[in-house]
Order: structure tokens, then sequence, then C-alpha cells
């Protein structure tokens, strides 16, 4: 689905990602893991478009995306969860999936009733400003954004960070379904490790912008989570 390709990415004269190859196989959940700061955010960023790289390749069902806009890349059915969620806290809840619903790569006007089906207290909060929600209600409320679009594939950015453990459990039931039941493929970006074990099928690790270990999930060692993931 996914083949990135010796990509380097700079901040400046800061070098963040190095020589970063990476696969992610279609309808699977691909785990990026890694200590803080070593370049995830940055990765899941550069997929979107969000920032250029200096060189290498981005290959999205084998054609080269690194030189489309972000704007072009959410049309070919890329949803993007960021870190830090980003919805519009004056806008209701209904308002922020609408935003989605204009990205719908299927011209769809409405926000799909599977979308209330998958998380049922947007309904119940559909007039709420967004910015009065709880923080897990708001990772649902950005998820259920990205899924306005109907994208094939889903970056989630640390979705699980800071949520309270029910809504936790919530959102891996949802990845599981989207890849499972629908044939999603989903780059989940994750340091917790019991909830990437779970949901996750493969994984890569990174460590200071380069690959360092990956595998299936079952693969992901004791040595492996000493080395690079324990702090
Ligand atoms: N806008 C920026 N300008 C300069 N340096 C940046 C910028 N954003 C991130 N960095 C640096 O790039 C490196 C990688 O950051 P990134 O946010 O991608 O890491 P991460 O693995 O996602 O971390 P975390 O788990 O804490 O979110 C870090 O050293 C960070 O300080």
């Amino acid at each position: 689905m996914l083949k990135i390709e010796k990509i380097n990415q700079f901040y400046g004269q800061s070098h963040t990602l190095w020589d970063l190859d990476l696969e992610i196989k279609k309808g699977r959940c691909t785990c990026i893991m890694g200590r803080n700061g070593v370049g995830k955010t940055t990765l899941s960023k550069v997929i979107m478009g969000l920032l250029p790289i200096k060189d290498g390749k981005l290959l999205y069902k084998k054609k080269d995306i690194s030189k489309l806009s972000d704007y072009k890349r959410a049309n070919i059915a890329i949803g993007y969860v960021p870190q830090g969620r980003e919805i519009f806290s004056q806008l209701t809840v209904k308002e922020n999936l609408e935003i989605g619903v204009l990205s719908n790569r299927n011209k769809i006007t409405k926000v799909p009733e599977k979308i209330y089906d998958l998380f049922p207290v947007l309904k119940q909060m559909e007039k709420r400003k967004g910015g009065d929600l709880s923080g897990g209600q708001q990772q649902q409320l950005a998820i259920a954004r990205a899924l306005c679009i109907d994208p094939e594939f889903l970056i989630l950015d640390e979705p699980s960070e800071g949520i309270q453990p029910n809504i936790v459990s919530q959102i891996g039931e949802v990845i599981d379904y989207l890849t499972k039941e629908e044939n999603i493929t989903v780059m989940l970006v994750e340091q917790k490790l019991p909830f990437a074990r779970k949901h996750g099928d493969d994984f890569y690790v990174i460590d200071r912008g380069s690959v360092v270990a990956n595998g299936e999930i079952n693969q992901l060692s004791d040595d492996i989570i000493k080395k690079h993931l324990s702090v």
C-alpha cells in the first residue's frame, strides 16, 4: 500500500529522518514505535505532505506521491489524525465531521450513519462544541472526522495518549474493525506496548530517525524493547 524508500528529512540544519525505508501492507495495522523525539510524528507529517523531504520516494499504491500537496493526498484517500487531534473547538461535533465529508472521495454530502455507529457518543453530542468535549471524546471525534473522507489508508498519531482506559479500548476496537472488516490500512504511531501488541499486525521501531527493527508484531522481542523502547 505504502512503500517508503530512503527518505531524508531536515528541519533547517537538523537531519531528522535518515535513509528511512518502510513498507505498510494493505489491510494491516502497522505500529510505528520509538522513544520520544525519534521522528515518528515527522514521518507521519512527511507522508501527509505537511513536511517536505530532501530525497527519497513515497510510493502510495506504486505511485510516487512525494510531490503532491497535503490537500491532494486527502483526495487520494489518506486520512490523518494528528497528535493533539486538532479538532475545531468552536465548531459543533457535526460541523467538525462535515469538514471531513467535504474531502470525501465519493462526494457524499452527509455524515454517514456508520460513523455514528462506530462512535455513538458523537451522535449524542452532535450539537455540542468540539472544545467542550472531554479529551477522549475529542480523540474519537478526530478519528471519526478522518473516517468521513472514506480513507483507504489512515494514520493515527498516538491515539491512546492521555486518554482514559475505557475510551482507549473503544478506539482499539474501531482499529480492529477498520482493518479486519473494512480492509482499511492503518499506520498507528504508538508508544504503549500492550495497545500495539493487541491491535497491531506489524511493527517498525525507529531510533534517531532510522528504522532499527521491524517485523510482525509477535516478533517484537524483549531485546528490541530493552534496546530501543524502554526509558
Ligand atoms: N518544527 C520543528 N523544528 C525543528 N525541530 C523539530 C520540529 N519538530 C520536531 N523537531 C525535532 O525533530 C525530532 C523528531 O521529532 P518528532 O516530533 O518527529 O518525534 P516523535 O518520535 O514523534 O516524538 P514524540 O513521541 O515525543 O511525539 C525531535 O528532535 C524534535 O525536537
